[in-house]
């Protein structure tokens, strides 16, 4: 039988990561290899696919942008709709992986398998664990039913949906969690294991878009503390058409916040209610009426699907209704 063609869109990260000694875990530069360079170490790779790929980019994923995030969206849409493709393996920084793959579960429209991958541990790194991740990438990706899940991250033996991962460690290579719901599913001796799947709008059933688009909305992450109301003025500033609060417990915030957002909230600013918390959905309460709730995302990924709500639409109700679907 034909193997599957996958193609890798390589964007750079630690899986691509040099430094000058193989003891050396944390001190490298990312984005240093080539994706060539990075499949020299993964020959099995061949047993499972027809590779080609390309170098969309050589960053840290610290230096993604929503501008990087556009381009990329359009380019995996572009690979999805060629019959040569049959599953695309995205390579990036594990930094701001979880948001790219979680844009992508939005934006992307296809049933084709698209998996993230990254590494914790540099290229040069005794033990790396970039070379095994990319192999299950790849086998995961050769499987069509991947596709099924949306975006999917494939790392450190597990599979985990965009909607739900989150990074969860600085260092560790076992730092991909969904720690509320749970793992899709696990890699093992070279096939992915599903064992749930998120009932959450995504990639084949999304209704939201970003084709055409020059940037996104102006959205901005705040985070509350004891004394934020201390730079209030700062909070609100110019031409940001959307605020999601990263809120105290069940989505909270100190009144004088409160009374500030509300004046903003009359002049047309979208403010969305999340958590600090590590855990557990904000909801509806009368006392923050006009708020849209994040549900269980966290606040990064509240912000991009506010983002892209609001490239579709104003009405407050509509974008309440895409918290619940998304
Ligand atoms: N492990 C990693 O990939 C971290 C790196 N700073 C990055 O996000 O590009």
């Amino acid at each position: 039988m034909a193997l599957p063609n996958i193609y890798i869109v390589a964007c750079g990260g630690t899986i691509a990561g040099k430094a000058a000694t193989e003891e050396d875990l944390t001190g490298y530069t990312a984005g240093a290899a080539t994706i060539d360079e990075v499949l020299q170490a993964v020959p099995a790779v061949h047993q499972y696919a027809r590779i080609r790929g390309e170098q969309f980019c050589s960053i840290d994923s610290s230096d993604m942008s929503e501008g990087l995030w556009l381009a990329l969206a359009a380019r995996v849409q572009e690979l999805a709709g060629r019959d040569d493709v049959d599953g695309i393996v995205v390579t990036h920084g594990t930094d701001t992986m979880e948001e790219t793959a979680y844009f992508l579960n939005l934006a992307v429209h296809t049933e084709k398998p698209v998996v993230f991958v990254g590494s914790m541990r540099p290229a040069t790194a005794i033990s790396a664990d970039g070379p095994l991740n990319l192999l299950e990438a790849v086998q995961a990706a050769a499987q069509a039913e991947t596709g099924r899940y949306g975006v999917v991250i494939v790392m450190n033996g597990t599979i985990c949906s965009a909607r739900f991962v989150e990074k969860t460690d600085t260092t560790h290579v076992d730092t991909f969690k969904s720690r509320q719901l749970g793992y899709i599913g696990l890699m093992q001796d070279g096939m992915p294991m599903f064992y749930q799947a998120p009932l959450r709008r995504h990639t084949y059933e999304s209704g939201l878009s970003c084709s055409g688009c020059a940037a996104l909305p102006t959205v901005v992450v705040a985070y509350a503390y004891v004394g934020m109301e201390r730079w209030i003025e700062s909070l609100v500033p110019q031409g940001v058409c959307g605020l999601v609060l990263a809120g105290f417990g069940h989505g909270r915030m100190p009144g004088a916040v409160w009374q500030s957002l509300q004046k903003a909230m009359k002049e047309g600013l979208v403010v969305v209610r999340a958590s600090r918390t590590l855990g557990g959905a904000v909801t509806p309460v009368a006392e923050y009426e006009g708020t849209i709730c994040a549900d269980t995302l966290t606040p990064q990924k509240a912000k991009i699907l506010l983002q892209l709500a609001l490239l579709k639409t104003r009405d407050i109700h509509e974008i309440e209704e895409a918290f619940r679907e998304y």
